[in-house]
């Protein structure tokens, strides 16, 4: 169903019913499919959503309309929008995962668990940051003055999604096929919007989180594995989970897995 918010028509699927809450946020190039096998295998109600500029949610090209403030509000009135009012589990992958650290800093009552996987609290080095925001734009620049497939290809070489060549080929096809189907303009506007050069460093807010919060990685994405390391020494309420055989998308190469963190954490 399409829910208006702020003049953006968010695609949500929402399946099961009763109690946990739970939302799935996507990463970036994503939608709210990726989470079809772990929605599927979850208790009570389950609120799947393409975020801004993904999916079938309204393309914006306006990069101001996806900063991370601008984009948990959407995500609140959503919620309200859906007559949720008991505390969700939300659930963040990646570029989702930054969306939800900052969702829960920002909205706290409205989560009974946080669920992080494979993602980042931002960049505190100013110099390093101002190198990702150049990185981002170097990035948005080809998505809106080449061919997208040049871009898709070139982003599944990242080491981060090396481990997915073991995935089945008919999954690496469906990766491959959500990525194509984006808008490249919306794209870019995300990566120049909420960006990880662009985000907010929300590392020295980690230590006022009292959230109950699994980081989940992949064993095989040495990157992430360290930015978890370090939010599980800040964060106060925590657990680290990881993931032997998987790399950057621990849902989609260890579905079963993935589905027993979520249902034994909360
Ligand atoms: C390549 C880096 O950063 C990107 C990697 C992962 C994020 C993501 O959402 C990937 C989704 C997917 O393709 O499965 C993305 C983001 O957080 O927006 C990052 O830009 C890196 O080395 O940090």
């Amino acid at each position: 169903m399409k829910i208006k918010v702020n003049q953006v028509d968010y695609y949500v699927k929402v399946s099961g019913r009763g109690q946990p809450t739970w939302l799935l946020l996507h990463g970036f190039m994503g939608s709210q499919q990726d989470f079809a096998t772990v929605a599927a295998h979850l208790p009570g109600t389950i609120i799947s959503v393409d975020l801004l500029g993904h999916g079938q949610s309204t393309p914006v090209d306006a990069p101001e309309c996806y900063t991370m403030p601008v984009q948990a509000e959407d995500l609140r009135q959503l919620l309200l929008q859906l007559s949720i009012t008991q505390p969700i589990n939300l659930v963040g992958y990646s570029m989702g995962g930054r969306l939800a650290l900052y969702f829960a800093l920002q909205y706290p009552q409205m989560l009974a668990h946080l669920f992080l996987e494979s993602c980042t609290a931002g960049i505190a080095d100013p110099k390093e940051r101002a190198q990702r925001r150049a990185h981002d734009q170097q990035q948005a620049q080809q998505l809106l003055q080449a061919p997208l497939v040049e871009f898709v290809d070139a982003w599944e070489q990242l080491p981060l999604f090396k481990s997915q060549r073991n995935l089945d080929p008919a999954i690496q096809q469906q990766i491959r096929q959500q990525r194509l189907a984006q808008d490249p303009r919306a794209l870019a506007a995300s990566l120049l919007g909420m960006g990880t050069g662009s985000m907010p460093n929300l590392w020295p807010r980690l230590a006022n989180l009292a959230i109950p919060t699994t980081l989940i990685t992949g064993a095989k994405d040495p990157k992430f594995h360290n930015l978890a390391q370090k939010m599980a020494s800040l964060l106060p309420n925590n657990q680290w989970k990881e993931v032997p055989t998987a790399g950057h998308n621990v849902h989609a190469e260890q579905p079963t897995a993935y589905v027993r963190i979520l249902r034994e954490s909360i």
